[in-house]
């Protein structure tokens, strides 16, 4: 540790909560993101030496409890950026959002574990260096960015001379948007979901997506239903990932057939998200046996768009 580094925290302990995230929605790939109303905690105690990590709920099973943790390694980084660090730590993380299923598992984990190591020595880092951090970890800013800031984000990464800028800008959801996601009971890991894209895709494609995330810009940002339904459509990386989802297609059509506006992938899947403004109850009911037809279990939920991203919490209410 350098002698210049400041070990005393001006919190002993932080909690903070972080919303799960559905990235790309349709065309906006490695782009759009919305936060949802599904959060993990990430509790973070300066200790007098040692490390310690605590995992419970989804993942603990199968999370590292060791320097490869990713929330323990972003933490590291933050206090490395701003100079800062206790002699030691207990890292207790409390998780509600299913681990590799496409809904931003580990951006929580970075974007919480980034906030807890800036709220504990008061903020030093901007939010943009905080983004910036999270950015360079998750490789695209699509799930973090909405874990930041909470509600839609459009987000883009500027490669300039000697520096990688990440810019975002928010949009409030869809007033009254409902997200019914249907959640296979098998894991698909981001890197699995990517490897499977293609290194170049048809011109006729790319203007597809273009025309697309461009027009579910404006559906999102007026409020227009009946656009979203048009424009919620994809073609640079869902036809790829289908072979991973067994009855993929079946289940978007089910959802729409039973009242939703669009259904697409959420992030990499394989989680299936339908948008909504009524009949969840029955969306959800359609999807469940969309999947069931096809040999696949999964379980739905019934999520309202987050406006707020993470935050910290009261750290010595006990949960
Ligand atoms: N709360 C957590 N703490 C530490 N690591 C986590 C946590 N949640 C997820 N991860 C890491 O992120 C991986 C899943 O990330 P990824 O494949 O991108 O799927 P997801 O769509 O859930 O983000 C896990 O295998 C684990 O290594
Ligand atoms: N744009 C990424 C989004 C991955 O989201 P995740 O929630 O599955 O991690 C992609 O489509 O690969």
């Amino acid at each position: 540790m350098s002698s210049r580094q400041q070990v005393h925290p001006q919190k002993e302990r932080v909690r903070i909560q972080v919303p799960a995230t559905t990235a790309n929605l349709g065309p906006g790939f490695d782009t759009l993101g919305m936060a949802l109303e599904l959060f993990n905690i990430v509790e973070l105690q300066a200790m007098p030496s040692g490390v310690q990590i605590e995992v419970e709920g989804e993942g603990a099973a199968s999370i590292p409890r060791s320097e490869s943790n990713i929330v323990l390694r972003v933490i590291r980084k933050v206090w490395q950026k701003a100079g800062v660090t206790p002699a030691g730590l207990h890292l207790r993380l409390i998780n509600h959002i299913p681990v590799a299923r496409g809904l931003g598992s580990s951006a929580a984990a970075l974007v919480g574990g980034a906030v807890a190591a800036n709220e504990m020595y008061g903020n030093p880092l901007t939010d943009q260096e905080i983004l910036e951090i999270v950015t360079e970890f998750e490789g695209h800013p699509d799930n973090v960015a909405p874990a930041l800031f909470g509600g839609i984000v459009v987000s883009a990464m500027v490669h300039g001379e000697g520096n990688n800028e990440v810019i975002s800008r928010k949009i409030p959801p869809p007033y009254g948007m409902r997200a019914v996601v249907a959640i296979p009971n098998f894991h698909l890991s981001t890197k699995q979901a990517r490897s499977v894209l293609p290194t170049a895709v048809p011109y006729k494609d790319a203007v597809f997506n273009v025309s697309r995330i461009s027009m579910l810009i404006m559906a999102l940002v007026h409020n227009d239903w009946e656009l979203l339904a048009k424009v919620m459509d994809d073609r640079l990386h869902q036809p790829y990932r289908q072979e991973l989802i067994p009855g993929m297609q079946d289940v978007f059509a089910s959802a729409q057939q039973a009242g939703a506006f669009a259904a697409v992938l959420s992030g990499a899947g394989p989680t299936l998200i339908a948008f909504a403004r009524e009949n969840t109850e029955d969306i959800a009911a359609a999807m469940q046996a969309a999947f069931g037809r096809h040999g696949v279990q999964c379980q739905t939920m019934d999520l309202k768009p987050c406006p707020v991203g993470a935050e910290p919490i009261n750290p010595y209410q006990p949960i």
